[in-house]
This record gives C-alpha cells, structure tokens and sequence, in this order.
C-alpha cells in the first residue's frame, strides 16, 4: 500500500471476447447493478446484468434486505460471505455501514460457529489451504492466489479457534475473517490480504471423525515437519511478495505462537501476533478506560489478577508492565502488581508442575516463593485467590465458559471496596471468546457487583439493566480494535518491525478514542460503530512510532509533509491523512476501477 502502488483496486481487466462472464464473477469488477455501463460494454459484461445502472447505494440496499431474509445466524455469514465471492465494493459498503449488525456474523461469534461446521458448509469463503503434503511446493501452491501485490498475510494453523480447540483445517474461518476485518475497519484493499490455513493435522477426535472433514486425517504434526512446512512458507512468502510483506499470527496453540513469533522477528520478518500483542494492547486499552472512571484507582496504584495465562493474558501482562514502568514503577514493582492464574492455579516459582518447566513467559511473572502459601491455599480456586490476592481488576481469557461465578464476582467487589471505600469499583474483563466461552455476562457481572463492576467482554453482549429499568451498553475488549490499525499503520509506512512501543502507542490512541459519553454509557472502549476511525486513529499512532523509533523510512509525499513538523499532534494528522488516503473505498468513482 505504498504510495507507489494505491490500494485503490486496479482490477486486472479482461477483455477478450467471450470474457464477460468471467470479469462478472471477479468480485473486484462486478457491482451488480451498480456495474458502470461503459464498463460493461469494455469488458463483455452487456447482457449478464440487467439494463439499467443503478447507485451503488441501491445495491447495498437490496443486499441488506436480502441477507436479512436469512433465518440463523450462520445463514447470515453464508449469505454475506457469498457477496463477499461476489462483489466487494457491494460487501464492504454493506460492512462499513453496519459494522455493529455485520461485526457479530463475520466475527466472533458466528464465526466460531462457521469453523465449527467449515466442513459442511456448501459455500466457504476463499483463502489458501497449505498442508504438510505441500512441503516442498509451496511456492507453486502460493501461484495459485491470484493476487501479486499482497501486503498482509493472516496465517492460522488452527490449533486453538478462539476458545474451542484445535478445529484443524477448518479453522480457515479465522483468518478469512480477520482479513475481512482488515478492510472493513482500515480500508486495506482485499487485493493486499492474503488468508492461509496450514493444515498440519488435527487432534480433535470429533474433527476427525467428521466424515466431511476437509483436511488431513492424521494427528497434529510436531517438530520438524511442521518447522519446515511453516519455514518453506516463511521464505516463500518473503520471495513472492517482498521482505516488508507482515505477517499476521493467529491463533496458533501458545507454544507455537510465542515460538514462531520470536524465531520470525529475528529473522527480520515484520510480523505480529494478534492473540498476544493486539489482544494486549486492547486489554491495556481498556484498563486504561477503565480507570477514567470514577471509584477505579489510577493504573500505577492497581493490582491485576490474570485468570487464564496463555498467549492473551501473558501478552497483556508484557505491555501492562511496560506502562506501568512508563508510569514510574521498577519493572520488578510492575511485576509484583500481577498475578496470573493457569489451569494450576497462582503461577509461582517452584511450583511443581505436571509437565515440564514452567514456559519462560510464565516464569517471568512467576510470584516468589514468599506467595507459595497463598497459591497453595488457593489451589484453583478462583474465587479464594480473589480474596488472598485483593486485585483491582479481574482480567478472563481462559476459555472457561461461566469461571467468574457469582461468588467469585462477589469476593472481588468486597475486596476493592474494602481497600478503596464504598464507591470503589472492580474490573470485570471476560475476554474469552466465543460467547459461551466468556467468563460471566455483562448482565451477570453488573447484578452480582451489586452494579459496580467496570465490564468489557471479548465477544459483545446486549445491553445491561439497570434496577430502575434504565439500559447501558459495555464496551467490547476485543483486538479487532487494534490489528486492523496495526496493519494499516505498518504497511503505509513500510515498517520493518513491530515493537512493544508499537502496541503502546496503539493502546494509548485506543484509549483517547474513548468519549465521555462512553465512559457515562459504561463502555471503557470505543464503539464498534467507530471501528473505522479507531482503526485510522490507531494506524497513525504505530506509524508515527514507527518512524519515530527508525523502524520505517519515510518516502516521498509523507517525508514533505511531514518536513518541519515537530509537534507530536501535527505529525499524527498528517500520517492519518495519508494513510486515509490510501485506503479502499468501495464508494469510490467507478472509473477508479479501470
Ligand atoms: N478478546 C480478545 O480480543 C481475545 C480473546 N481471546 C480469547 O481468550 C481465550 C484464551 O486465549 P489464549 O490466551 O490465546 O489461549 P491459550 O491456549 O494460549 O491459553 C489459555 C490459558 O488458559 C488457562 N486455563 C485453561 N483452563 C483453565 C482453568 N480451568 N483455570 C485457569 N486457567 C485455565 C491455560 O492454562 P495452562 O497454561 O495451564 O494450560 C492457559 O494458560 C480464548 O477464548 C480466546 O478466544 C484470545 C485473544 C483475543
Ligand atoms: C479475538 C481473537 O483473536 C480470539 O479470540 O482469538
Ligand atoms: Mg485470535
């Protein structure tokens, strides 16, 4: 999306005779109706459309009311992932004008559901499949993505979908979805995103045994078969489309995960992963909501307790002590404000644990062994460690469906009120996702804190009511608030790498987002409805960190624009209007497209 090559989609044209249908079917060229007609008549499309041309508007219209004859809603996301085969300036336009409608279907949560049921559906969205068989031709296997000028690549594994487990092959849902994402809240041109699933096996014996399972039926491979399918790629991908290419992790199981994002970042990749660093820089944005509200201690003077320690909370728990220190703490008094809870219980040095060591990323928030007594009283209970440990905030990732029980709600609410007074109030982040997996409810989590919890959620919920009949609606803690201006702020500035001050900067112009009417609405986040501008907002802040940390040249029309310039505020405006600049626009003039 450099300025030499506008994310404006220039559609490679077909025009040899007899051609029309197939431009009809390239979802870069067809606008149904809205099919400009003289490009119809260049391109051999008379006849395939109906005479007149109408607004492109009119066709949003009429797909909407379509897609809204379907009954479920997985119905739903076969219908809107159809246009989406079939006209992206028809479904991006749809998507960026109902984002909060359209965000539950391509996302969590039907989107969990899709995966779940990937093999039996009729109609699956387009992404690349890659599995072991293909070692040794994965770059005749890249060749068949039709598009040469990819910028992003999602890459899943599909080891750990969301919060149900390893789905295998089928776990293609994800990154098609997150890559659906990407255009529809930064505006990155479909033509630059590229979704791969690898499928390395599945160790899901239901998966399996599904007869219409897609992928390989075979355990999951380990060790250097599956190193050197992931290696082929790595290079592959960096030949085929250029160093800079980013690459987007997601949800790989934690092992892999923190594995392949070190190896890959070392090796001059720019690269992210999503479930470790955008979730923690939504999590930090959130706590930092969170604490503009009134009964919430300023972040520096909190103390955090992480039920679940996987790549979610364990990233949040790195970026939540870089700002701590940035708030004047040690790194070793940010570390002693944390507590993280695994399927063992508190994490603490020593521990014994069922197999192996302790991975180095627990370790390091590993409590000492002064804490021992208390992790050994707690054992796994929840609801005991919230009252030995006495957080401030109570941060779920889990994928335990229903942990933080009314009791454990309960315990948190007297604890913070016993240490800050009456008015104090809790956080109650239930990030888990899907929504069955979510560690309690907004409405569960209002009711059992006696209306004092400070609530976000990774998948949304409906709206909250109050005693006096009155309704508020809590924020979404969900990174699809951060990768999308992640990516967008990296590639408009070709960054090299992503950095922890990346992510902070990110997390930090999430958190101005917020409005006062939001936080009076109990939403520590931006609206869904503002995904757009979150996104753009964020994509300035990490390309400014970026440039400003010497991770991304500055070229051409920006490096003018940006000449002389020194006030932070100013250079943010002017990267935000060229990154906009940049960025797809289904509204665009029709002509644009030849
Ligand atoms: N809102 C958002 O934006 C995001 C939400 N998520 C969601 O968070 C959840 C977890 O994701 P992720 O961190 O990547 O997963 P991981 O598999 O990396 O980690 C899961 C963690 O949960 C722990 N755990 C499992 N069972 C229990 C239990 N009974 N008690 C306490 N801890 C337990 C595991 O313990 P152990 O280490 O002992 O195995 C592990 O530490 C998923 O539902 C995912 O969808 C993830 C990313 C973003
Ligand atoms: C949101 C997300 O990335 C997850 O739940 O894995
Ligand atoms: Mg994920």
């Amino acid at each position: 999306m450099h300025e030499s090559s506008s994310t404006i989609h220039p559609a490679p044209l077909n025009k040899s005779r007899g051609q029309g249908m197939q431009n009809m079917r390239d979802p870069a060229i067809n606008r149904g109706s809205a099919t400009e007609l003289r490009l119809r008549k260049e391109l051999g499309m008379q006849g395939l459309l109906p005479a007149s041309q109408a607004p492109l508007q009119a066709e949003i219209d009429r797909a909407h009311a379509a897609i809204s004859r379907s009954c479920s809603p997985l119905d739903k996301y076969q219908a809107v992932m159809g246009l989406r085969e079939s006209s992206w300036d028809i479904f991006y336009g749809l998507l960026s004008q109902n984002i909060k409608e359209f965000l539950p279907i391509i996302y969590t949560p039907t989107v969990g559901e899709a995966c779940q049921k990937w093999s039996s559906l009729l109609q699956r969205p387009l992404g690349l499949y890659l599995s072991l068989n293909d070692t040794g031709a994965v770059m005749e296997r890249l060749a068949a993505w039709p598009e040469r000028d990819v910028k992003v690549v999602v890459l899943t594994d599909g080891q750990r979908i969301l919060g149900l487990g390893d789905l295998g092959a089928n776990g293609m849902g994800i990154p098609v979805g997150k890559v659906t994402v990407h255009t529809a809240a930064a505006g990155i041109s479909p033509r630059h995103l590229l979704p791969i699933a690898l499928d390395v096996g599945c160790n899901t014996q239901g998966v399996q045994e599904d007869p219409f399972y897609i992928g390989l039926r075979q355990k999951r491979a380990v060790g250097q078969a599956y190193d050197e399918l992931v290696d082929e790629l790595m290079m592959a991908l960096r030949s085929r489309y250029g160093p800079l290419t980013l690459i987007h992790w997601e949800d790989f199981g934690v092992q892999n995960a923190f594995m392949l994002l070190a190896k890959y970042r070392e090796q001059g990749f720019a690269t992210f992963n999503d479930d470790i660093q955008a979730t923690a820089a939504v999590t930090l944005g959130a706590l930092l909501g969170a604490q503009r509200q009134a009964g919430v201690p300023k972040l520096q003077d909190q103390t955090f307790l992480f039920f679940g320690a996987g790549q979610a909370n364990i990233g949040a728990a790195q970026l939540l002590t870089l700002a701590l220190t940035q708030r004047g703490l040690s790194p070793e008094e940010a570390r002693s404000r944390i507590w993280l809870i695994d399927s063992q219980g508190i994490i603490y040095e020593g521990r014994k644990e069922r197999k192996g060591n302790l991975s180095p990323q627990k370790a390091a928030f590993a409590r000492s062994a002064s804490d021992a007594h208390l992790a050994q009283q707690a054992q796994t209970d929840l609801s005991k460690a919230v009252e030995l440990v006495g957080p401030d905030a109570l941060i779920g990732a889990a994928a335990q469906g229903g942990a933080f029980s009314e009791r454990v709600v309960r315990t948190l609410t007297k604890a913070v009120r016993r240490k800050h007074g009456r008015d104090a109030r809790p956080a109650v982040f239930a990030l888990s996702n899907p929504v069955e997996e979510a560690e309690c409810t907004a409405q569960q989590a209002y009711d059992w804190s006696g209306g004092r919890a400070v609530f976000a959620s990774g998948t949304a919920f409906p709206g909250v009511s109050r005693r006096d009949g009155s309704q508020f609606t809590p924020g979404q803690c969900n990174n699809c608030l951060i990768f999308p201006g992640v990516a967008l702020g990296c590639i408009g500035v070709q960054a090299r790498q992503i950095s922890d001050a990346m992510m902070l900067a990110a997390s930090n112009a999430l958190s101005g987002c917020v409005t006062a009417e939001e936080l009076k609405d109990e939403s520590v986040l931006p609206r869904i409805e503002r995904l757009r501008e979150v996104a753009l907002r964020v994509g300035a802040a990490v390309a400014h960190e970026a440039i400003q940390g010497g991770g991304a040249p500055i070229e051409g029309q920006l490096r003018e624009g940006l000449r002389g310039v020194t006030s932070k505020a100013a250079r943010l405006h002017i990267i935000g209007d060229y990154l906009q600049r940049l960025q797809y626009n289904p509204f665009r003039n029709a002509s644009a497209v030849t």
